[in-house]
């Protein structure tokens, strides 16, 4: 195996490892992907000016998200099917997490049931959340993920349905056999597109988020949050917390880069919730980039996924452990002693 010094080194040698179909349906985005390349080329371009003569020996990375303590400010981004990328499925990525230990937001569609995840898990354990048509779909993923302890709901907003994604298209990409969404009460799927299309509710609205609290007493946060003026209705709907995503590029080939609608919702949100970001994230500096324009945290998807592919539990620590490292060294070069404190969960506004 080449030495693994960088994520990209990660994502080289799982393009070796998976199959080309599977490669594709991980990697891939809408349209003409526009959006996914979107992200990457913020982070490129953008830059943190160094604070010099700080003091700082060894910076401190852990921060505080909605009353949990985390050991560094990112998290594991809720994907689709891990058992697809390694027989372990999300027990080996969990596994992984545990070691830092780095919080796992875990897919509605995992392949592993939840209870499985949280046996051995070692950190903050979240469910992302999909709205189905049938609210008691909705209640019975709910209710296994209370059962296994998860500390959060992150609802995504961002997918009425999964966007035509041409890559799987042209491949008429199925999930392997064996590989099914074991959390749903109907977990018979053979392509995520066909399944989204007849279960996801497909004209959600804030009331969703009304019902959802009175069902959970969970924390509630919103992922895909792209506008200024969302974040602001989220906040009035007493969301918890808000994630500004593009779904990595795989709903919207014309969305912004999700770096550069960041400080506009910060602007906005202005500390009332944890605001974090994902899409594009490949390195520590890219990290500190996020923090230094306002995220409180931010979320990893693909790389997680491409460390799973190249090792299975050791090779998602080895992705962590590498991100964690970057990011100390970022903080070390930058002059930033510490993560900025999170807002502190505030008592729920009740909507208008
Ligand atoms: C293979 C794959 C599956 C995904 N599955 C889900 C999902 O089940 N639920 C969800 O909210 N987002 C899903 N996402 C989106 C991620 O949560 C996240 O927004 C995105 O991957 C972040 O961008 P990054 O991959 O550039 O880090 C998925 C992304 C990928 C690549
Ligand atoms: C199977 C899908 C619902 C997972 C997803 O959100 C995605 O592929 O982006």
């Amino acid at each position: 195996m080449t030495s693994l010094l960088t994520l990209h080194d990660y994502a080289a040698e799982a393009s070796r490892r998976l199959s080309p179909p599977v490669w594709d349906f991980i990697e891939g985005g809408q349209g003409d992907e526009r959006s996914l390349r979107a992200n990457r080329e913020a982070f490129e371009r953008a830059t943190v000016v160094p604070r010099v003569l700080t003091g700082t020996a060894e910076p401190e990375t852990g921060t505080r998200i909605l009353g949990a303590d985390w050991a560094v400010p990112f998290a594991i981004a809720p994907t689709a099917f891990h058992a697809m990328v390694h027989p372990d499925g999300e027990r080996a990525t969990a596994r992984g997490a545990a070691a830092l230990p780095v919080p796992y937001v875990v897919s509605t569609m995992a392949s592993v049931p939840f209870a499985d995840i949280a046996a051995v898990a070692g950190g903050p354990l979240w469910l992302q959340l999909y709205a189905f048509a049938d609210r008691g779909v909705t209640r019975h993923v709910i209710g296994q993920a209370e059962a296994a302890g998860m500390g959060a709901l992150m609802l995504t907003v961002d997918a009425p349905r999964l966007a035509r994604r041409l890559r799987d298209l042209r491949r008429d990409f199925r999930l392997p056999p064996g590989i099914r969404a074991v959390n749903l009460p109907d977990a018979d799927l053979v392509s995520p597109g066909e399944h989204s299309r007849r279960a996801f509710a497909p004209a959600l609205d804030w009331g969703e988020l009304a019902w959802l609290r009175s069902v959970t007493e969970l924390p509630l946060l919103v992922k895909g949050v792209a506008a200024a003026e969302d974040a602001a209705l989220a906040v009035a709907h007493g969301v918890d917390g808000i994630v500004v995503s593009n779904h990595g590029g795989r709903q919207f080939s014309a969305a912004p880069a999700t770096l550069d609608l960041l400080p506009a919702v910060v602007d906005r949100v202005a500390g009332a919730v944890p605001v974090l970001l994902d899409g594009g994230i490949r390195g520590g500096s890219d990290v500190l980039v996020a923090l230094d324009r306002g995220a409180d945290a931010v979320l990893v998807g693909r790389p997680v996924l491409h460390g799973l592919a190249v090792g299975g539990a050791g090779g998602v620590r080895g992705v962590l452990d590498l991100l964690a490292e970057e990011l100390s060294e970022a903080m070390l070069m930058a002059g930033r002693p510490r993560v900025r404190p999170a807002p502190a969960r505030s008592p729920v506004p009740s909507p208008a």
